[in-house]
């Protein structure tokens, strides 16, 4: 079969370079898969990403094998995790890396690179570092006007023996000076010295007889030149579930700065220690489920008991979406929700964790509309349409770095329809108590938003300590710890599904659609701040959600959050202090 037009025009591209196809197969074929098809990662920058993969494969190969040569062929064998690759942190070039697993490994490290720099007032480039003992030719992977070079030994006398092509274009000229990272390369040969570039060129043409294959190496010059971009690493984990979930939950950082995140995942929630959540068949009543139903429960005439919740009505529609009725009396109680919406507890369990002898008032609980979903009493099979938030994750998703400044983000791969089930926030079950013990000795060190159980409290007298339950997915959670916050037209909407328990004390919370979701969107929460709220024991991040809705208005704080006096960068400290409520007040 004749290869892609896409691939054919990339291999275009790597044979001017004097790269030989079956050596940059097996590259492409890998960012690929790492990039969930996504041409345009690959294509963008005149196929930067793809040209410099190979080049650093080729150093590091260089290097394991004691500088041997590499056919570059195996390199990429298999999926991204195979035994060759899996704990491997493979540099992409210039600047750019792909760390295959879970290490946590600073940029630094990851960048076998020389750093250079441009001094751009004048025509000349000087390098004014090189990696340790490396003398390889330096040249950067694409096509680029030779400007000036000049031979400099660095700090590790890592003196430069041969080439460095340096980009001439305008954009390389601004600022004064601007660090960069200068991709090695196996090419051979003294120094390059020319004006115009005509020097690569004719190298170029040498290498490459075919009047074709050069013809398209001055086009790829003069068409895209490379800009020099500050260190940066990409870095991908193709699974972060770690094949727990129906499905795959990639991680990149396109942008290079975030911190790999630093936590267990978990697919399914599970009790810190205290938290009372009984799940047995014993006490589920026959009324509690539909014992008579088979099959798929939608399809019979007569909705049965597990609609109790829902007026006798199925929440999901054939298609395994929410019905939209459903669906916008959910958006609507969240976006809008009236006083009667709010229920007061007379002893509030956060108020009591706060403080046992002297409480405050309860600040009020958000009444929400429950799903019951049909379960093992139910007579139903497993692709019963009321089953939707136990089959679990269907969506393809990945973690990605924002460039908003929100750190970690959640993205869709997929056009997901309006309606749809996303994920559910898994975390640790902790009690109340536990929770602000939690928050007392670790602070600042939190990375999450916990998330209060407490949709029905308002049915309940004095609850319990062990029944009044929060999910923490700080240590122990899953893809929705990633989730940003979008304040009122998010496109997604938590709801709670009622599964295994009767009871309200212990509940899922399950994440849909609001809306019809692009792929490459980021997926996003509304977390109910209330960004006035002075007195709140956490002081809200600078909001950059971008929603026109954005409730946090005066944006007083510079990408930072204070808490209790001490400056933290808000990718540092995520939530600290005691919960945020879901029924935050709404200004
Ligand atoms: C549940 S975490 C979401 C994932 C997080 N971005 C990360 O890197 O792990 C919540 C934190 O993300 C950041 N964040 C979430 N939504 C944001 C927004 N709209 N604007 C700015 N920062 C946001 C804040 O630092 C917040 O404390």
């Amino acid at each position: 079969m004749a290869p892609h037009p896409k691939v054919l025009q990339a291999f275009k591209v790597t044979r001017a370079l004097g790269i030989p196809d079956e050596e940059i197969k097996p590259v492409l074929k890998h960012l690929l898969r790492v990039f969930e098809r996504n041409w345009n990662f690959i294509e963008e920058d005149n196929y930067r990403t793809l040209v410099d993969s190979y080049y650093e494969l080729r150093k590091n190969k260089r290097t394991e094998d004691g500088h041997g040569s590499s056919s570059g062929k195996d390199d990429y064998k298999g999926s991204s995790v195979s035994s060759q690759t899996q704990g491997k942190v493979i540099s992409l070039g210039n600047n750019k890396s792909i760390d295959l697993v879970e290490p946590i490994i600073t940029s630094e490290e990851n960048l076998p690179h020389t750093i250079a720099k441009v001094h751009s007032s004048g025509p000349s480039v000087s390098l004014i570092n090189s990696s340790p003992g490396d003398n390889s030719n330096i040249t950067l992977a694409h096509s680029h006007e030779i400007v000036d070079c000049e031979e400099s030994s660095g700090k590790n006398n890592g003196s430069l023996k041969r080439g460095i092509v340096i980009d001439s274009t305008p954009s390389a000229r601004v600022g004064s000076s601007t660090e960069v990272i200068v991709g090695l390369s196996a090419h051979e040969g003294p120094i390059l010295r020319s004006d115009n570039g005509s020097e690569l060129k004719r190298r170029r043409r040498a290498s490459n007889p075919d009047p074709d294959e050069s013809r398209s190496s001055t086009e790829v010059a003069e068409q895209k030149p490379i800009t020099l971009a500050k260190k940066r690493t990409i870095r991908t984990i193709p699974d972060i579930a770690k094949r727990t979930e129906n499905v795959e939950i990639s991680l990149v950082d396109e942008v290079g700065n975030e911190k790999l995140p630093c936590f267990n995942y978990i697919p399914h929630s599970i009790i810190y220690q205290n938290a009372r959540v009984q799940v047995s068949l014993a006490r589920i009543s026959d009324d509690d489920c539909c014992l008579s139903c088979s099959g798929n429960c939608l399809s019979s005439e007569f909705p049965c008991a597990c609609t109790s919740e829902t007026c006798g009505e199925f929440a999901y529609t054939l298609e395994g979406q929410l019905k939209e009725e459903f669906l916008e009396a959910c958006i609507e109680m969240k976006n809008n929700p009236q006083q009667q919406h709010y229920v007061y507890c007379e002893d509030c369990p956060i108020e009591r964790a706060k403080n046992e002898f002297m409480p405050e008032k309860c600040k009020g609980h958000l009444l929400r509309k429950f799903i019951k979903e049909c379960w093992r009493r139910c007579g139903c099979d497993m692709q019963c349409g009321n089953r939707v938030v136990q089959r679990g994750m269907t969506c393809k998703l990945q973690v990605f770095a924002t460039r908003e400044g929100k750190g970690w983000g959640l993205r869709t791969l997929q056009n997901i329809p309006k309606g749809t089930f996303v994920c559910e926030y898994i975390g640790e079950i902790v009690t109340n108590s536990e929770l602000h013990d939690r928050n007392m000795s670790n602070g600042s060190k939190r990375h999450t938003y916990p998330v209060t159980l407490d949709a029905d409290w308002g049915s309940e007298r004095g609850l319990q300590d062990e029944d009044a339950l929060c999910l923490d997915a700080t240590y122990n959670g899953n893809v929705a710890r990633f989730i940003n916050h979008r304040c009122c037209d998010a496109n997604l909407i938590d709801i709670p599904i009622q599964i295994e328990t009767p009871d309200r004390h212990y509940y899922h919370l399950a994440f849909f659609t609001t809306r019809a979701v692009q792929a490459y969107e980021e997926l996003n929460w509304d977390y109910g701040i209330d960004f006035d709220d002075v007195d709140h024991p956490i002081k809200a991040f600078r909001c950059r959600c971008g929603s026109k809705l954005c409730r946090n208005k005066t944006q007083r704080r510079p990408y930072a959050v204070e808490l209790k006096n001490v400056c933290i960068p808000a990718h540092e400290v995520h939530y600290a202090f005691p919960t945020l409520r879901l029924e935050h007040k709404f200004s």
